[in-house]
């Protein structure tokens, strides 16, 4: 395995799914209505209200019952995902959320650096909000953002599961190939939509991820930790 860009899954890849479920969510729609009671009038916060369906956007309790629903189903639409990072914010910058990686991910993000391996990311969660949860880490330093030379979401690239968005990010460094990729995600339709780029992918499975069938242990490279990947 030689590859020249390490492109990222978050969720179930380097922190746990509960992070995202059982932290982020949670801590969204605690803020909401507050946030609405003194923002649904501002100019900041229309960037993020006229995003939504018109029917939802007319009422703030109309507002928050379609963003419960979504959470709840885990929707991944990109003007749930803007509104989530918008509402993140001040928990990270009050110290209250903090992202838990996974140990293994700053030591192999420390390694990469040395190697000349770009980092980049590649999330359902917006980009402002990827941002957020790699500047507040529980690692030492907290901030790997240094680290990372780009990041992209379901905007700026497209569906996750389809490989003409693996192909639209790689088509931005024309100097890396696709084959000089390598995409880790917990999701098997991402990473055969990746493969089906041309990148090279692996399956990382973590504590708390949905099963892996039979049919995609036997199909796909699977690590439990980036310890073991071999060097890039
Ligand atoms: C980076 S924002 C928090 C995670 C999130 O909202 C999300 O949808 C993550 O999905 P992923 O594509 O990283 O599995
Ligand atoms: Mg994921």
């Amino acid at each position: 395995m030689v590859a020249k860009v390490a492109l990222l899954d978050i969720e179930g890849t380097v922190c746990p799914i509960s992070f995202v479920k059982d932290v982020l969510f949670p801590y969204a729609l605690e803020v909401l209505p507050d946030t609405l009671e003194s923002e649904w009038d501002s100019a900041e916060f229309a960037q993020y209200r006229n995003a939504f369906p018109s029917e939802y956007a007319a009422s703030q309790t109309a507002f928050v019952d379609h963003v419960k629903d979504l959470m709840s189903r885990d929707v991944k639409i990109a003007y749930l995902k803007s509104l989530q990072g918008y509402l993140w914010l001040r928990g990270y910058e009050t110290g209250q959320l903090k992202a838990p990686l996974f140990p293994d991910v700053a030591p192999k993000f420390a390694m990469w650096g040395k190697e000349g391996v770009q980092i980049m990311i590649y999330s359902s969660g917006s980009v402002p909000a990827q941002k957020l949860l790699f500047r507040y880490t529980n690692g030492e330093p907290a901030d790997l953002t240094p680290k990372i030379t780009d990041y992209f979401d379901t905007v700026n690239a497209g569906p996750k599961q389809e490989a003409s968005s693996y192909e639209r990010i790689a088509a931005k460094y024309p100097e890396h190939p696709a084959a000089d990729w390598l995409f880790l995600s917990d999701n098997v339709k991402e990473v055969e939509a990746a493969k089906k780029a041309g990148m090279q992918g692996c399956i990382v499975e973590r504590p708390g991820n949905a099963e892996l069938s039979d049919e995609a242990r036997k199909e796909h490279a699977v690590i439990q930790s980036f310890e073991a990947l071999p060097d890039l």
